[in-house]
């Protein structure tokens, strides 16, 4: 595993150079792995640029993500082919992004429940989805099906604004037996998408995620969720506080799904209400950076040599260099928040945003690996004395997963090609020294 976000120390993790001859005599223990697993509808992106025109032609609310019918699908793919407009394909779903970016940034395993078809043929979106996929993904638990697998039209406006239409295949007919339960269980985190909750009868992903969810629960692993787009939180908001009450350890979303979460349009407030309900949260605001919120033990607090940030919480971020831990693991839990703007400003260009957020949320899940990997390898380290959640400090996971989803939004595209360079070229390079 690698070090979570940019260091300037080197001890991280207790790295040596022992002595090539010495250490023959001396047992090493070996470390011991550490992996996160996600559950996804198994999708590649169609991207394609169209005006308001073709939104509204095939019923498709901007920045939704909607189910089509097959006709309304074939209708689609036929009307952009013959137009010219697809400018590329590649392997997508939210989670699956998620998992391969954290792969990326970790150099180590995540494991993939979804489904694959049985019969994969070059050239075929099942043989893109594979192909795009980072190789440190452990992708052989996903379960064989008949048919293909899922296509997410990718509908990028003018704006850069993009919508989803998906063509589902049999990308939901993830049955439960296909849940690995000694995989959940001896992950870092199960991270999955409200994507999973709107399965059709007889489709079995929703169970699948059920049995997952139950599985990580008997075994105290935190359990991950991203809420995916505002519209599918603003059909029932009650019955997602209920689901992040009852399952949820950590919590990611835009502010427009914390409005339709909450009613607060502010992010903070947003934030504030969801840690009524979970124990960390990571809310993206686009060209306003991100949030985290969570707890930390009143006589653990640490504060912040940043500014103190103004809001409509005061000073808000004054703890943000404490690190985060469950509520019910503190005695005295206090609310910390912590908040960047976007990394040096943004991109020159952003082409489309699409993934910033996944982006951002894989390099909070490898901060939370890191933590298990230290405290399973390391136990007797003070850092692991009085519990906490992830490795860092609120203030360290923003800057992470600022950058992270600056490199995202740089690529235009939502999987990351390679990792964060070791050392920043630019001057910026600061920014993790502030
Ligand atoms: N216009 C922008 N300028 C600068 N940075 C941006 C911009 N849009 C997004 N970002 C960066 O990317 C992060 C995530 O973006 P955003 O809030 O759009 O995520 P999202 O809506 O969850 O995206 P997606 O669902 O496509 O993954 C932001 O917190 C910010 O750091
Ligand atoms: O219904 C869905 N299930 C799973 N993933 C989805 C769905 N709709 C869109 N995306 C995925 O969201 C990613 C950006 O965050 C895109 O890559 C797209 O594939």
């Amino acid at each position: 595993m690698k070090f979570p976000g940019q260091r300037k120390s080197k001890h991280y993790f207790p790295v040596k150079n022992r002595d090539p001859l010495l250490a023959q005599l001396i047992q090493q223990p070996k470390p011991t792995g550490t992996w996160i697993c996600g559950i996804d509808q198994t999708l590649v992106d169609i991207e394609a640029k169209v005006d308001d025109a073709l939104l509204a032609r095939y019923q498709l609310p901007k920045g939704n993500s909607t189910l089509l019918e097959e006709t309304q699908a074939e209708a689609l793919y036929t009307e952009l082919k013959a137009a010219g407009v697809i400018s590329g394909q590649f392997a997508g779903g939210t989670i699956g992004n998620t998992v391969h970016n954290y792969s990326i940034l970790a150099d180590d395993r995540s494991v993939l429940f979804g489904v694959m078809s049985r019969q994969v043929e070059v050239g075929s979106y099942a043989y893109r989805y594979l192909c795009d996929t980072s190789s440190k993904v452990d992708l052989n638990h996903l379960q064989p099906v008949n048919g293909p697998i899922g296509r997410c039209f990718t509908l990028i406006s003018e704006n850069g604004e993009r919508t989803f239409a998906i063509s589902k295949g049999v990308m939901d007919k993830l049955s439960a037996e296909y849940i690995n339960q000694q995989l959940v269980q001896g992950s870092s985190a199960l991270v999955i998408s409200a994507y999973l909750m709107r399965a059709a009868e007889g489709d079995g992903i929703t169970q699948a995620a059920m049995t997952a969810i139950q599985y990580a629960k008997e075994a105290d692993v935190p359990v991950v969720l991203t809420l995916g787009t505002r519209f599918l939180i603003e059909q029932d908001p009650q019955f997602w506080r209920d689901f992040i009450r009852d399952h949820v350890t950590v919590l990611a979303m835009n502010e427009e799904e914390g409005l339709a979460l909450t009613g607060f349009d502010d992010p903070l407030l947003a934030s504030e209400a969801t840690l009524e309900w979970c124990d960390m949260v990571l809310t993206t605001a686009g060209a306003t950076g991100l949030y985290t919120a969570g707890y930390a033990e009143e006589s653990e607090k640490r504060e912040t040599a940043h500014l103190l940030l103004p809001g409509v919480i005061p000073e808000f971020n004054r703890y943000e260099f404490s690190r985060p831990k469950r509520r019910r693991d503190c005695d005295a839990p206090i609310k910390v928040y912590a908040h960047i703007s976007p990394y040096m400003g943004g991109p020159e260009q952003i082409l489309n945003t699409n993934g910033a957020g996944d982006g951002a949320l894989a390099a909070l899940l490898h901060d939370l690996a890191a933590n298990t990997f230290h405290k399973t390898n390391v136990p007797g380290s003070i850092k692991h004395s009085k519990g906490g959640l992830c490795y860092s400090s609120f203030s360290q996971i923003c800057k992470y997963a600022n950058r992270v989803a600056y490199e995202v939004l740089a690529q235009n595209s939502p999987r990351l090609s390679r990792g964060l360079p070791e050392r920043e070229d630019s001057l910026e390079e600061a920014y993790w020294e502030r």
